[in-house]
């Protein structure tokens, strides 16, 4: 990975102490690094900076006398082999345990990791069992690993990769992800919004900024989009590929019934995400009212399903964990050549956690498309219900409910189950100074609409959840490249096929 060439060093003769010659490595364009590597062959139960013993020398040339270039030698971590496993000091207090077959495995030289493709190119089964290092090294680059084979196989990783992967323990990621900024009604405020010219503009920048916002809360509006279908869904394409569902590609619809589902009437629907009757629901949606004649009512509704959660768990907590558990069924049934439910049928809870770290990760709630609860405790049924009342109090609650009047001219992504329940009547809210159209996350953030009169066009579209999360990703790989890509990038041959093979996400 890192070429052998020439490299003029210096660090102070003390430093050198009782490290051979041999120690002192040459690395290719790391010119401001000193690679003095403290090889450790033999595994003394005390760290010691001495030279490898027990391995057969790999000779190295000899070192230019006047070293030009300075390193603090005791800034490389520490490390210290031990039988199956490599620890590595970060600093007194910090320590890691990397196992030798987990190293092995995680080799990605050229040989062992497709430069191009980013996948595993060496046998993992390959690696014996009891695999011991003919020799490590910590060099100023990373670790550097050198296995017994027929040609000793020496891997290297870089120290902020190897740092961030940490397993033994876990160490606390330097850089947290984005944000999520959880909101009720007062977001009204001040919403998201990104301008559609930003959006569409080339250097993605905008896009960029439209995607962020709504990993951030959610969802983003993007204003000034042209009141047509091709302008929405050209929208809609800057993201990824549509999705298509039995409602088509990109859909454009009316209360007509066209399709078998109450989106397509006038009635109320009350807030919730869609395709709940699909083991994996969306990830965003995009609506663009195109036209409202003849009519009033048509009201969209926005609700932060983390932050409806967020009080359910601070004032409900037992009927937290209850939504957290129960699976609840699902099923879209309206067009005769469609019957969806979720596999397993008995559906998924309405809070779904990374099992990892607990967090909230998806709210999936459509209480029109539920299909029949048949497989609650009998001793849970009324407080299943309960916590269903709950949950729609902290959903409907004026606190949580953010209505907006879609124009002609604004993208929304949001998504709507059907709901024969009451005409939602939205609080008054301020018209809107400026046309709007959002797109929303389907996995979190819930939307209704209130029930109207007259003719009333929307168009729109689903992305899948891993295209919206891909663009995201390539867009910070652009815009915002994660701490260990910024820190390996000027390894040479790291970066190819436009991206670096230590990325974080790989
Ligand atoms: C396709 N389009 C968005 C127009 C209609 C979607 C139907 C909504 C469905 N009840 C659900 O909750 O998934
Ligand atoms: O009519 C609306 O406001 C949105 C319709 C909708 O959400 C849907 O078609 O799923």
């Amino acid at each position: 990975m890192f070429k052998q060439a020439s490299l003029r060093v210096f660090a102070r003769p003390h430093q050198l102490q009782g490290l051979s010659r041999s120690c002192l490595r040459r690395s290719y364009g790391l010119s401001r690094y000193l690679t003095t590597s403290r090889s450790i062959a033999t595994f003394p139960s005390r760290l010691s900076a001495s030279a490898t013993a027990a391995a057969p020398k790999t000779s190295y040339p000899e070192e230019p006398q006047d070293l030009t270039d300075q390193l603090a030698v005791d800034d490389l971590p520490i490390i210290s082999p031990d039988g199956s496993q490599v620890a590595v000091g970060w600093d007194t207090q910090t320590w890691s345990r990397f196992h030798n077959i987990w190293l092995r495995d995680h080799c990605r030289c050229p040989k062992c990791f497709h430069p191009v493709t980013k996948q595993r190119l060496f046998n993992t089964f390959d690696i014996p069992k009891d695999l011991t290092p003919l020799r490590v090294d910590a060099t100023a680059v990373g670790l550097e690993v050198t296995w017994p084979s027929k040609e000793p196989h020496v891997s290297q990783y870089p120290w902020p990769w190897l740092k961030y992967n940490s397993y033994d323990p876990p160490l606390k990621k330097e850089t947290p992800p984005l944000e999520k900024i959880l909101w009720g009604s007062k977001i009204q405020q001040s919403p998201p919004t990104v301008a559609y010219e930003e959006v569409m503009a080339p250097d993605n920048r905008g896009l960029y900024k439209w995607l962020t916002n709504t990993y951030k809360f959610g969802f983003s509006f993007v204003s000034g989009v042209p009141a047509t279908p091709e302008a929405t869904e050209e929208l809609a394409l800057r993201i990824g590929f549509i999705r298509e569902t039995q409602y088509g590609k990109f859909w454009d619809f009316t209360s007509n019934l066209a399709k078998g589902d109450t989106a397509y009437t006038n009635l109320a629907l009350a807030a919730h995400t869609d395709n709940t009757y699909f083991t994996d629901p969306c990830g965003l949606q995009l609506f663009h009212l195109l036209s409202h004649t003849d009519g009033t009512g048509g009201e969209s509704l926005l609700v932060d399903g983390f932050y409806a959660a967020s009080i359910m768990k601070e004032l409900h907590p037992d009927a937290y964990a209850l939504l957290s558990r129960v699976p609840v069924p699902a099923h879209a049934a309206g067009e005769p050549s469609a019957l969806y439910t979720p596999y397993p049928q008995t559906g998924y809870p309405v809070l779904r956690h990374d099992p990892a770290s607990g967090e909230l990760i998806q709210v999936r709630w459509n209480n029109d498309d539920r299909s029949v609860m048949n497989h609650l405790a009998p001793d849970e049924v009324e407080k299943w219900y309960d916590a269903i009342r709950l949950w729609n109090q902290c959903l409907t609650s004026p606190d949580s409910e953010y209505w907006v009047q879609l124009r002609p001219g604004t993208a929304v992504r949001t998504s709507l189950p059907s709901s024969p329940s009451p005409p939602l009547l939205p609080p008054s809210f301020p018209p809107l100074t400026h046309p709007i159209s959002p797109v929303l996350d389907n996995h979190r953030v819930l939307h209704g609409r209130s029930s109207f009169t007259g003719k009333r066009r929307m168009c729109g579209a689903y992305i899948g959840v891993d295209e919206y999360r891909s663009k995201l990703a390539v867009l910070s790989e652009q815009f915002e490249p994660d701490a260990i890509v910024r820190a390996t990038n000027d390894i040479p041959e790291v970066n190819v096929n436009g991206r670096n093979i230590w990325n974080s996400a790989l």
